[in-house]
């Protein structure tokens, strides 16, 4: 006997949330149930704006279509359905099947886009690794530079990751290169995406031995796992890529060409973090995945996150907008 739901959810986010162009005020997204023999197990969809293609309402429209062949007991075509909505849907199937194991990796690179002395405090209280991601390529170029090696020269065992959302222009991708001394460029883990073109980001890997990741470039049609010079690893934010199983071929590529794979968020509440977490737990376990994003939310879902004390609004305050 199968039975689904589908509930709605709006969160007030923290004050200073900004996405590419505009600010990330509410976010919205959909709780998925699924129920088999008396066995409850969730999902959350959660297109993020302006990174998605889908939107909020598309996706809640094509789930209940899903959900409705689930619970007909059809075999489901998550490869062609939208990403946050084949996300969402696999984790509960997982969920329900005990195949996404319980235990999680909550151990997150701290995200800093603000003052860096921060960064270095919470750095320095760190349990072992010491891994951090600054967001890069929102002010001048020399300054992202500058704060990178101050910092690299401040904890000298840090494995920085560096974010510039594909901000820069060669020409600002170097001047931000020359600020960082050759000694410390190895504390780089990788720069996401620093340039605007893939194959410029590429070239500035080459030339200043700065590591690079991709992220959206991940996203772009076409785009095959390969090792190249310069290229670090590959940035998985499920939300945006699919389902589990796609997620998990992408991860398996990565390994066999060398490359490490980091999961991270789209801005998920802790109802999808916290799966994000024990997804990272499972197929990147040595890796610190890219889950710092708690603190952007006013409130939590369902479940807490570990360390994190805003209140959490439980499943019985959604509004259920469909059920079969
Ligand atoms: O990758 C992380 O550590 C956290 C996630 C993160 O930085 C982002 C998630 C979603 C959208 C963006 O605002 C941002 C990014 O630029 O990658
Ligand atoms: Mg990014």
């Amino acid at each position: 006997m199968r039975s689904a739901k589908l509930f709605q959810y709006q969160l007030p986010m923290d004050s200073g949330v900004i996405l590419r162009d505009q600010r990330l005020v509410t976010r919205e997204g959909w709780v998925v149930e699924l129920c088999q023999d008396q066995q409850l197990a969730y999902g959350e969809i959660a297109p993020l704006p302006e990174f998605s293609v889908e939107n909020v309402a598309e996706a809640g429209e094509q789930a209940q279509q899903l959900l409705s062949q689930w619970v007909a007991g059809e075999t489901l075509d998550l490869e062609s359905a939208y990403p946050s909505v084949a996300f969402g849907i696999s984790c509960a199937i997982a969920e329900l099947a005990a195949e996404l194991p319980v235990t999680g990796n909550y151990l997150v690179a701290p995200l800093c886009s603000g003052d860096p002395d921060d960064l270095v405090e919470r750095l320095n209280q760190m349990p072992g690794d010491k891994v951090a991601k600054i967001k890069v390529g929102m002010y001048e170029a020399v300054r992202d530079g500058i704060v990178a090696n101050m910092l690299l020269e401040a904890i000298p065992d840090m494995q920085l990751r560096l974010d510039a959302n594909r901000q820069w222009t060669p020409l600002k991708a170097q001047q931000f290169a020359k600020y960082v001394k050759p000694e410390h460029r190895a504390g780089i883990a990788f720069l996401e995406e620093p340039c605007r073109l893939p194959s410029d980001s590429l070239a500035f890997a080459q030339q200043t031995g700065i590591n690079i990741a991709w992220d959206e470039t991940v996203r772009d049609a076409g785009f095959e796992v390969k090792a190249e010079q310069g290229v670090a690893a590959i940035i998985i934010k499920p939300t945006l890529i699919g389902s589990l199983e796609r997620c998990i071929a992408l991860i398996e590529q990565a390994h066999a060409v060398g490359l490490t794979a980091v999961i991270s968020s789209s801005i998920e509440s802790s109802l999808g973090l916290n799966q994000l977490a024990r997804l990272a737990q499972w197929q990147t376990p040595s890796v610190i995945p890219g889950l710092d994003t708690m603190q952007l939310f006013q409130v939590q879902l369902m479940q807490s996150w570990p360390g994190c004390e805003l209140p959490v609004i439980p499943l019985s305050e959604l509004d259920m907008v469909w059920h079969k």
